[in-house]
């Protein structure tokens, strides 16, 4: 069992998980914690903009929401006022007729007020709804384009969290928060404006609280806002130690580590129920005080008012009125501190989203791109240096010309840079310094699709999408026919595996690939690539652990035959790959330091007879038994 860590003071921490982790998991979180109050206005903008761009191609809805929202609020004012006016008109008189007829008009604004609600709601969904479904599929399709430096970097949870929770917050603004503010806000000007008109004597003694409500209110804001940032602080770190552990759950089981996991969970469950407990008082007390506060009003004006009519300065109908007013201009306040919260979750939330709305992709078209119709596939790297981290270098100054057709095997120690060197071929990152060349034209001058197109890439463990067999070959491409796909297949000796499965090529792939096996996820990959990157240059990354010998025959007898017909850079780790490309490099430490073909290299006795002769073979026995 871990030891709970010292703090600084040397003293065990119980319970409590390494801090060092929490500042790796959620940055957003951490990010919220700091946030300064200059930031707070690159929140509102963010929100603005967002909102704004988004809203902008239903303006007619919202503008349609917004007119029948001012007349809701309008509207507000007169039930009080029909009150007044039954109260010290017909009832004072004993008048029957009038008030059956004040009586209706009550009715019908009752009425009026329900349809007017019904209708802006209406009208502000169909914009609001349609704004942020716009939104997702914007982010959806920006994080689509996004390079492969940024989609590594970034965990899926956080990009699940942008386009769900924090879409839904800004949907509780849209569909909530912003009726209640224009409503409510409009609604408390209108009814003080009528209250001075009425009677300014009573309007005075009913807004008399106004000022402690709003020294109250900024006394909790300040509190509410730093219990609600931590309490989504706790929350993003509950998401991300839920998400990591529900992905390695298979890895905590198999070495019983089902109680540390739990332990270090049960930390993370009290810090957010402690958070939202925190959250939960400060907004229960703030309710409670605007209750209190409402009330003193209401007594205020029931006492002074009950002056006023014996003193005859107010008739009893504008006290009964005012008591409604009075009502009807806290419930405002009331409602408005309470949307502060849902307002500052969404103000976080737009910020994030508008972040990842302008990272812009570092590999990118380019301005003026170079068509790319045939692939001779012909690759040169000229002086190619790269990096992730500054000062660690990866590859430096490659130089590499491999001419049309020639199949390359790149061998060298883990670590070596042998897949950084590949993936700079399909542009998951641009060299730092030097350049690639595909048919003469630098990389960066194609268009991506064209690149793409042009270079197929078969990664180690490749990624098989929920679907069927031929579904996962097309990858949406429909125009390729059951034939294309079928060829495709037999060409990389897919077919044979596939043509055994339970229903051929409509099998139901699950999600990960999980029910299919490494060897033939990669058989598909490479079925996938010929069918859609049908010529051009072919990248593989060969598996490095072993894969059941059948599928393995099957792998090289396909490669045998694919390495014949296209150039092809491959990360071998099989010994019978490697004496099948026409040329070996070895890499070591980010440089090229041999190459040459298998018998050239292994009379020369360098570094690729050590590999062969240390970690090759090993790998070609063990195959072999
Ligand atoms: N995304 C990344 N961010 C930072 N460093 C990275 C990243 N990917 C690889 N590296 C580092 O770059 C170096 C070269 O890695 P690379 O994967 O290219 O080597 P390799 O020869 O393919 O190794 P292997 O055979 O184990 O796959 C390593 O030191 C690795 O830690």
């Amino acid at each position: 069992m871990p030891k709970p860590k010292p703090d600084s003071n040397g003293r065990a921490r119980e319970n409590e998980p390494p801090d060092d982790r929490f500042q790796v998991e959620d940055p957003a979180a951490e990010e919220l914690e700091q946030r300064s109050l200059t930031e707070v206005a690159d929140q509102d903008s963010a929100l603005f903009k967002l909102l704004g761009s988004s809203l902008a191609p239903y303006k007619r809805w919202l503008i349609m929401a917004l007119v029948l929202m001012l007349g809701t609020s309008a509207l507000n004012v007169v039930p009080p006022y029909l009150l007044q006016q039954a109260i010290d008109g017909p009832i004072a008189r004993g008048e029957m007729r009038s008030l059956w007829w004040i009586t209706a008009l009550y009715g019908a604004t009752a009425l009026g007020l329900y349809g007017l609600t019904f209708a802006f709601t209406y009208f502000l969904q169909q914009a609001g709804q349609r704004a942020l479904a716009d939104l997702r599929s914007r982010l959806f399709d920006h994080i689509l384009r996004q390079d492969h430096g940024f989609l590594t970097q970034t965990s899926t949870g956080e990009l699940v969290s942008r386009l769900t929770n924090d879409i839904d917050q800004l949907n509780a603004v849209l569909s909530r928060s912003i009726v209640i503010v224009l409503v409510e806000g409009v609604t408390l000007i209108v009814v003080v404006v009528v209250m001075f008109m009425v009677n300014w004597r009573l309007a005075l003694l009913s807004l008399a609280v106004l000022p402690v409500v709003a020294v109250v209110t900024r006394y909790f804001r300040a509190r509410i806002r730093r219990s609600s940032s931590g309490e989504r602080s706790a929350q993003a770190r509950i998401s991300a130690f839920l998400n990591e552990h529900l992905h390695g759950m298979t890895v905590v089981q198999l070495f019983n580590r089902e109680d540390e996991s739990e332990r270090e969970f049960e930390a993370y469950n009290k810090r957010y129920r402690e958070a939202l407990i925190e959250l939960r008082w400060h907004s229960a007390l703030f309710l409670s005080v605007q209750e209190i506060l409402s009330s003193v009003g209401l007594g205020l004006i029931l006492y002074g008012g009950g002056q006023g009519v014996l003193a005859g300065w107010a008739t009893l109908g504008t006290l009964v009125a005012f008591v409604q007013y009075t009502e009807r201009a806290f419930q405002p306040v009331l409602r408005l501190s309470q949307e502060y919260n849902t307002v500052q979750v969404a103000l976080g939330a737009a910020e994030r989203i508008y972040a990842m709305l302008n990272t812009r992709p570092k590999v990118q078209d380019p301005p003026d791109p170079v068509p790319l119709t045939r692939v001779r596939g012909e690759i040169e790297f000229r002086n190619v240096h790269f990096w992730y981290v500054p000062d660690e270098p990866v590859l430096r100054g490659i130089d590499l010309h491999i001419p049309p057709g020639q199949s390359v095997a790149v061998v060298g120690p883990t670590g070596a840079g042998k897949s950084s060197l590949v993936s700079l071929l399909a542009r998951h990152y641009d060299p730092r310094r030097g350049q690639i060349l595909l048919d003469g034209v630098d990389l960066r001058r194609y268009r991506l699709t064209d690149l793409r197109r042009a270079v197929a890439v078969v990664p180690q463990d490749p990624v098989c999408l929920a679907g069927t067999i031929a579904f996962n070959i097309r990858l949406y491409r429909d125009d390729l026919s059951d034939e294309d796909v079928r060829r495709a297949a037999e060409f990389s000796n897919a077919a044979r595996f596939i043509e055994e499965l339970p229903g051929g090529y409509d099998f139901q792939v699950l999600p990960n690939g999980e029910n299919l096996s490494q060897g033939q996820r990669q058989l598909l990959a490479l079925a996938r690539a010929l069918a859609l990157n049908p010529e051009g240059v072919l990248v593989l990354d060969e598996a490095t652990s072993s894969i059941d010998t059948a599928t393995e025959a099957l792998i090289q007898e396909a490669l045998e035959r694919i390495l014949r017909t296209r150039t092809s850079l491959v990360i071998a780790h099989r010994l019978s790959t490697i004496r099948n490309a026409d040329r070996i490099i070895v890499m070591e430490r980010g440089r090229i330091v041999e190459d040459g073909d298998h018998a050239s290299l292994l009379a020369r006795g360098g570094h690729y007879a050590r590999l062969h002769q240390h970690q090759l073979m090993g790998v070609e026995t063990k195959l072999a038994g």
